[in-house]
């Protein structure tokens, strides 16, 4: 794969590999982690993209001048420094579009640059959202004030241009921080969100709730999820760090009940709003930090069958898995997009008597080093198949058992 800024973007660390020879590595990657961690879990081959270019769902671009001229891009590596991205190979072709007139207009129309040293300026970043089956498009101005010039032109001019663009919102961020999204927002068009399809359901999200970048490999991922968990009807299920209730959602159709929980209030409104858009009456969702929900559905014995976790980075916390354990769910399915944290945590489930035996890999990140993984973890004795010896150990002694009895 070529592309002119592959060494100073920095985006794309495997560029150069083959998806056989990124596969192998990712693969051993994880073997690494397993071994350092002295877990007994076989780590299997990685399902890999079959669409490995023009998949990223989010992008997210900076700007800057060169010589007075506007340009846009990714951030170089461990720094802010903005390089030239034009038409991004891992970015929809759509995306790619939007952004040159973005760039174009924001030239046009003088807008003034964020400057990070001085706080002065107004345009800190642009987010794109788009939806892979829908083609819908989502626009986000982050900006430094509520005051945006032009803003009513930049709306028509880019509607016009791009029907495929169905809500576009300012987010205002004044803080000297390198996190590009704050709390305040206003939509400039549309209702704020988009939708898309996503395992046959119509799943909308709003401009800060999380959505799986490679929309296509999520399938693969909720779907092997979905067969990994082999949920009864009877069961009831507890999705935690559910984002906008996607994993949850596809999961109805195979138990009683699912619980969703999400410490972002925006997008358990999303989640809600999906329930309701496909007709699912047995899930519930809660805004609320999924450590404090497990210590609550401890103290009041709660039941569930099966115990979704999909979290952030930085994986979940000791006290989750202390009560997430204390619950005694028949399967705990855990979902990483990394396997560093997540094998720190498959210890620690370990401690309190849960292990799997199989790490399954789906590549949502061609060309990058990152991968998610997931597992299914049970108790010992229900994971553990007696060996040969112990079953005829076992015969053994119930046949001197009986001769006693006689
Ligand atoms: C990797 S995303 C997974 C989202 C969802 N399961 C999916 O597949 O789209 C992690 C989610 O956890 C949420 N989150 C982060 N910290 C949390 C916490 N302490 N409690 C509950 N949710 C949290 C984030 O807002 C995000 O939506």
């Amino acid at each position: 794969m070529k592309c002119k800024v592959e060494k100073i973007c920095g985006g794309c660390s495997l560029l150069k590999l083959k998806p056989s020879m990124q596969a192998d590595k990712k693969k051993k990657d994880v073997e690494a982690l397993v071994e350092k961690a002295h877990l007994k879990v076989r780590v299997g081959d990685v399902h890999m993209a079959k669409n490995d270019t023009h998949y990223r769902n989010k992008v997210i671009v900076g700007f800057s001048k060169d010589k007075g001229k506007v340009y846009s891009g990714l951030y170089a590596p461990h720094s802010h420094r903005v390089v030239k991205t034009e038409n991004c190979i891992m970015q929809p072709k759509l995306v790619n579009e939007i952004i040159n007139k973005i760039t174009e207009l924001v030239g046009s129309m003088k807008l003034e640059l964020y400057n990070e040293r001085t706080g002065t300026g107004l345009l800190r970043h642009v987010l794109i959202r788009w939806g892979h089956k829908t083609d819908e498009v989502m626009v986000v101005f982050v900006t430094s004030q509520k005051i945006f010039p032009s803003r009513k032109n930049m709306v028509r001019v880019l509607t016009s241009e791009f029907p495929q663009i169905k809500t576009i919102v300012q987010n205002i961020n004044p803080r000297k921080t390198s996190i590009v999204l704050q709390d305040e927002a206003i939509v400039l068009y549309g209702n704020g969100m988009i939708h898309d399809e996503l395992c046959g359901l119509d799943i909308a999200f709003s401009h800060n709730s999380f959505y799986q970048i490679h929309s296509e490999q999520c399938e693969v991922l909720y779907g092997l999820a979905k067969k990994m968990l082999d949920l009864k009807e009877t069961d009831t299920v507890l999705d935690t760090y559910c984002g906008v209730g996607t994993i949850g959602l596809t999961m109805t159709d195979s138990c009683k009940k699912v619980m969703g929980v999400e410490l972002n209030p925006d997008a358990i409104e999303n989640a809600k709003y999906n329930a309701k858009q496909n007709k699912i009456k047995n899930i519930e969702f809660v805004a609320m930090d999924s450590t404090e929900f497990m210590r609550q559905a401890r103290k009041y014995h709660n039941h569930y069958d099966a115990i979704i976790l999909d979290p952030p980075r930085a994986g979940t916390t000791k006290d989750f898995i202390e009560c997430a354990t204390a619950l005694n769910p028949r399967k705990i399915l855990y979902i990483s997009c990394d396997p560093r944290t997540q094998v720190r945590d498959l210890n620690q489930f370990r401690k309190q008597g849960y292990v799997t035996n199989k790490l399954e890999l789906v590549d949502l990140f061609p060309y990058t080093d990152h991968i998610e993984s997931v597992c299914v973890l049970e108790k010992k004795q229900f994971n553990q198949k007696p060996t040969k010896k112990a079953q005829r150990q076992a015969q053994f002694r119930s046949s001197k058992m009986s001769k006693k009895k006689r």
